[in-house]
């Protein structure tokens, strides 16, 4: 692929026109809102000039709603050789094209796996996509020319590609995407009017558990109207665990000796089968989880510290498999957890302890 056409230059078109153009590629920029498209070229995305001919490729990276009349409008003006979306939905956008009467030969609906609650170019980065998979829903009728002109899209992302059909994916994407989405925020609305000083408690937990829900409402009107059923019918089984679970805590504040027995195992039933799914989450490259050891370090809330501990790790020599941060709150101090090979526990330790960081059990 040598020239590519970014339509709809936020989070996820700038972050593939940042991969792109990282390897090469000469990248237009389009969207609807001009500013937009400058800010992407102004981060090195590719330019916002009109591309004066065909180009290889062109990414429709604008809202799931645009994107049947934004594809339409460029196959019209026979814009590229092939195309593809991003959108998060596949079965609803496939069939609104159909329904267009597009010869959809050159046309494949994808799902890069991985974005951010972040909206807009500033929030891009070329390395978004990389170990991550990249959803492609190619059918019968797909040119294989255009195949692979999608799958060295996903190559030059460094993403992982998976091939799916569209409604298959809509319903994978519901049980691990849309329908976490909406537990997130109901969490999340929890805090709305909580009192302050219940909120300044807040952990990481909390931080993990409702850090989706900072997302753009606009964008998951769109993501959600595409794909209500499957969503719906995950979120009916959440509500049954959800009742069962308050009559188990209800039941344990009985006076009743056997009833607080059967609260205790009603919630114990939640809590293993919540075990049960969490170990199936795969680790950060799509592979099975890892087991790693944390080696936690105390910093001060100064810049430049956390460059300094992976400098020190480097030196001794281990690898940071990921790290989590957590802040005190008020203070100007945070624990910062390095997860490492169980192996490397001691070496890393020692380094830092020598390095005169202190650590933490
Ligand atoms: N946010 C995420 O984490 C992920 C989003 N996606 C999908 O990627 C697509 C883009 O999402 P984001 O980049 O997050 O959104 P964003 O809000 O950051 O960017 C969307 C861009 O599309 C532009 N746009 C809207 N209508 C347009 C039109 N008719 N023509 C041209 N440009 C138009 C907007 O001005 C905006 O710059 C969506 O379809 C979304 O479902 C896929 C994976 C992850
Ligand atoms: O921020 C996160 O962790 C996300 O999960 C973001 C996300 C949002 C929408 C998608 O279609 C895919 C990924």
């Amino acid at each position: 692929m040598r020239t590519a056409l970014v339509i709809g230059t936020g989070l996820i078109g700038t972050s593939a026109a940042l991969a792109l153009t990282q390897r090469g590629v000469t990248v237009h920029l389009v969207d609807h809102d001009p500013e937009q498209a400058r800010t992407a070229a102004a981060l090195g995305a590719g330019t916002d000039e009109v591309p004066d001919g065909r180009v290889d490729l062109a990414i429709i990276a604008a809202p799931p709603a645009h994107v049947a009349t934004v594809l339409a409008d460029a196959m019209r003006r026979d814009a590229a050789r092939g195309y593809i979306d991003v959108a998060s939905v596949k079965g609803g956008p496939r069939r609104e094209l159909e329904h267009l009467g597009l010869d959809l030969s050159s046309y494949i609906g994808t799902h890069p796996m991985s974005g951010r609650e972040k909206s807009g170019p500033l929030a891009a980065s070329g390395d978004l996509f990389e170990g991550r998979p990249w959803v492609l829903t190619p059918t019968r009728d797909t040119d294989t020319e255009v195949l692979n002109l999608a799958l060295e899209l996903v190559s030059h992302c460094r993403a992982v590609p998976v091939v799916m059909d569209a409604d298959a994916h809509d319903r994978a994407v519901a049980l691990v995407s849309h329908m976490p989405h909406l537990v997130s925020n109901m969490v999340a609305a929890r805090l709305q009017h909580a009192e302050e000083a219940a909120v300044r408690l807040c952990g990481q937990g909390i931080r993990d558990v409702t850090r989706i829900a900072a997302s753009d409402p606009g964008m998951w009107i769109d993501i959600l109207s595409a794909n209500p059923g499957p969503v719906a019918d995950l979120l009916a089984d959440v509500s049954t665990d959800l009742d069962e679970t308050v009559r188990a805590l209800r039941a344990l504040q009985s006076s009743d000796e056997a009833k607080r027995q059967e609260g205790s195992a009603g919630i114990e039933d939640v809590l293993r089968r919540g075990n049960a799914g969490q170990v199936r989450v795969p680790g950060k490259h799509g592979s099975a989880p890892r087991v790693y050891e944390v080696v936690a370090v105390l910093i001060d809330d100064q810049p430049g510290q956390l460059a300094r501990i992976f400098a020190d790790a480097g030196m001794a020599g281990v690898n940071i498999e990921d790290v989590r941060i957590e802040h005190a709150t008020g203070q100007q101090a945070g624990l910062v957890q390095l997860m490492v090979e169980p192996k490397s526990v001691p070496v890393l330790s020692a380094a830092l302890r020598e390095r005169g960081w202190a650590l933490r059990q």
